[in-house]
């Protein structure tokens, strides 16, 4: 049992995927893992283990924000020996290339977070997604041709009153799209020895006012979801 998370040891999976929204950690668990057990309540951010064709995996909400997903990123390697971390998210974009619904892996991202200044201080560390993983979901999303790139995101710290100015910056230099947590979870997976992912799906296009229902973020992301399960049983 860590601060956060009541399972019991060996509770949690090697492979962990990680929704910010705790209801769509539990639509994940009812929809696609057999003999599902919820083993985390705290908070309500509630985490589940079960079978998906035959391999055992973990889906663990993270709630929202940076601190948050450094949180229950660090417990789950540090104290319940998570593997693999991936992320399963939904986002924003401003780029012109990336529509509603489409999928971006999150090669790196930029962050105007200072999180991890006590660490970094002056420099400005490149939280880098697994090599590994991100190949294998890329390659598994363009043989199943979903609508999926890979490239640079930003974690911004604000949902609400972003800089527009600089998003559109940001934008020009090929930040695909904007989220949360990434920055968080790949920096805490490289310091603490897991394999980390960002799968995003971009449910807000900000260019078009394109978006979708906050029932349809924990329920219509079925193609991210899916990718992220698929390459688990690759691992
Ligand atoms: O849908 P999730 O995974 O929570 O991700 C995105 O949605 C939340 C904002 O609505 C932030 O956590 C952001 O990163
Ligand atoms: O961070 C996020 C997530 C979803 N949609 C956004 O516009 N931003």
């Amino acid at each position: 049992m860590s601060f956060h998370i009541e399972a019991k040891p060996g509770d949690i999976a090697e492979i962990v995927l990680l929704p910010g929204d705790p209801r769509r950690a539990k639509y994940i668990a009812e929809t696609y893992l057999e003999d599902a057990f919820c083993y985390n309540q705290v908070r309500n951010i509630w985490g589940y283990t079960g079978m998906y064709k035959g391999k055992r995996i973990s889906v663990q909400g993270t709630g929202m924000g940076m601190p948050s997903m450094s949180i229950y990123a660090t417990e789950l390697v540090n104290e319940y020996g998570a593997k693999y971390v991936m992320r399963v998210g939904s986002s924003g974009s401003l780029h012109p290339d990336v529509k509603k619904m489409d999928i971006v892996l999150a090669m790196g991202a930029c962050t105007n977070s200072n999180l991890f200044s006590h660490i970094f201080r002056q420099y400005s560390y490149a939280p880098l997604a697994d090599f590994e993983l991100l190949k294998t979901v890329y390659e598994l999303g363009v043989k199943q041709g979903k609508p999926i790139s890979a490239g640079l995101v930003c974690t911004d710290d604000h949902f609400y009153d972003s800089d527009e100015e600089m998003q559109h910056v940001l934008a020009k230099h090929q930040v695909l799209a904007c989220d949360n947590e990434t920055a968080a979870l790949y920096m805490v997976a490289a310091r603490y020895g897991a394999k980390a992912l960002s799968i995003l799906t971009v449910t807000d296009q900000m260019l078009t006012g394109e978006t979708i229902t906050p029932e349809e973020r924990e329920t219509k992301l079925n193609d991210m979801i899916e990718l992220a399960l698929e390459t688990a049983l690759l691992l």
